[in-house]
Parts: structure tokens; sequence; C-alpha cells
């Protein structure tokens, strides 16, 4: 079954013709990469993935269901910036991950519960290269180690689906070149599906396993209340890449 299915999907957003008639299917485990110009709608389509906006006709189902209208833990998402608590420590954003995902309306763990999510929270920092940076806050940290905290906040809450918006576009060459490494380690390990949005072709060359590319093909202003941004090309990556089977 696929894990993602979209259907005809349509978001108008006021007299706006943001997407228009999108329909694919996306296996468990792939890592799709959505391009696009600015503008096109790939942050609205992840929202929708996310269920934080709905699509206004189509529909898309995860796991053959209906897609849920609320975000929930089986979808994680980490932005370009600013998804970390700035009054948090890296532990203590990591835990949030946790505190979200298994106590969402008190957002609080005690107990020995507590000591287990610590030594995982603990754990995941590790796998992402912040072992040494659990009790600095964020304002102390790098843009880099920040966006490695978003994506140890986002595993945490061990989503099956997780959304990336262009979370290393604001990284200098070098640094996004390490965590492009490293979100490319963690599909491999984790059963996690990847969807995520880029500018950057040789980004969406370099770890995808599949590129959708949305065009508005008619961008008059004008036109933008009759047409929307389509599925314009649909490219799988070759040789095939197979989550569990890199050798990284
Ligand atoms: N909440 C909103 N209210 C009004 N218009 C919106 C809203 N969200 C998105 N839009 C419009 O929808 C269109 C698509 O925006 P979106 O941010 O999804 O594009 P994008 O492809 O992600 O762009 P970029 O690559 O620049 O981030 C834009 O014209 C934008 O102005």
């Amino acid at each position: 079954m696929s894990a993602i299915k979209v259907e005809k999907v349509w978001k108008e957003i006021g007299d706006q013709i943001v997407l228009e008639n999108i329909s694919f299917e996306l296996a468990s485990r792939e890592f799709l990469m959505l391009v696009g110009p600015s503008g096109c709608g790939k942050t609205t389509f992840l929202r929708m993935l996310l269920g934080e906006t709905a699509p206004t006709r189509g529909r898309i189902l995860l796991d053959g269901e209906p897609l849920p209208a609320e975000p929930d833990s089986r979808r994680g998402i980490v932005f370009q910036r600013y998804s970390v608590f700035p009054h948090l420590t890296a532990l203590g954003n990591v835990m949030l991950g946790a505190e979200l995902r298994e106590a969402p309306l008190l957002g609080k763990i005690f107990g020995a519960r507590r000591k287990v999510l610590q030594e995982e929270a603990r754990a995941l920092l590790a796998e992402v290269g912040l072992d040494h940076a659990e009790n600095k806050y964020p304002a102390e940290m790098s843009g880099g180690m920040q966006q490695r905290l978003a994506l140890a906040q986002a595993l945490m809450r061990r989503p099956k689906v997780l959304l990336l918006d262009e979370p290393f576009g604001a990284l200098d060459p070098g640094i996004r070149g390490d965590i492009q490494a490293l979100m490319q380690k963690i599909w491999n390990e984790s059963p996690l599906t990847v969807v995520m949005v880029t500018h950057d072709l040789s980004e969406a060359f370099r770890l995808g396993t599949r590129i959708l590319a949305f065009e508005r093909r008619r961008d008059r202003p004008e036109e933008k209340t009759r047409y929307g941004a389509t599925l314009a090309q649909d490219i799988p990556i070759w040789p095939r890449r197979i989550a569990g089977a890199l050798k990284i």
C-alpha cells in the first residue's frame, strides 16, 4: 500500500488557484523531493500533507485512510528556520517532542517514564551530532546546530512521514553538505517516508528517490484565479536508491 496517495487535489486560497489537480502515489520509505519556482505552492502542499490546511477539492490518503484534519504524531515537520523553542535547552526541545507525543494535553511527563525518554532524547541528540550541546539554548547554537536540533525534535515524535520545508536552505554550503549526509543516513536507517521541499536541484538529485516538479504554466495575474500550478514532472532517480540498502 502506498504511504501517501494524493487524489485530484486542488487548493484555492481566496480567489487564487494555488494548486490544480495534483495526483500521485508515494510508496512507503521513499524520499520525495518537491521542486518548483517560488510561489508555485510547494509549502502549501506540504502544509496539506501535515494536515494544517485542507485541499479545497480532492483528497489525500495516509496509509489508505483520509488524512486527519489536524497534525498528529504520524507526521513531523522541520521548517527552514525557527522551528525550535528559544526558551528551552537542546534537551528540553527534544523532550518536548516526546511530551507532545505522549502527553499532548498536559505537555509534561514525570517519574521513571521521564528518565527513559530523557535517555531516548540524549541518544537522538547524539545521532544528530549534538551530544555535547544538550544544555545549550538555541541562541547559543549555529544555524546548522539549530537545524540538527529541529530534526531531533521532529524525530522524537517517531513520525512515519517526515516533512521538510527547505530545512537546509539557510545554511552555508559546507555545513549543508554535512547535514544532507546526516539526513540521508537517518532516512536510510529509520522507518521513515520523507517529503522535502527544496530550491536546490543538486540537493534534490543528491538525496531523493524521486523528484516532483510543480509548475504554473500560466502565471499572469489575471490567470491566477483560473489556473494553479500542476505537477509538471515526475522524475525517478536512477540507479534506484532503496532505504536500508545504502552503504553510508
Ligand atoms: N495563507 C495564505 N494566504 C494567502 N495566500 C497564500 C497563503 N499561503 C500561500 N498563499 C499563496 O499561495 C501561493 C503559493 O505559496 P507557497 O508558499 O506554497 O509557495 P512555494 O512554492 O512554497 O514558494 P517559495 O518557494 O517561495 O517558498 C503564493 O502565491 C502565496 O501568495
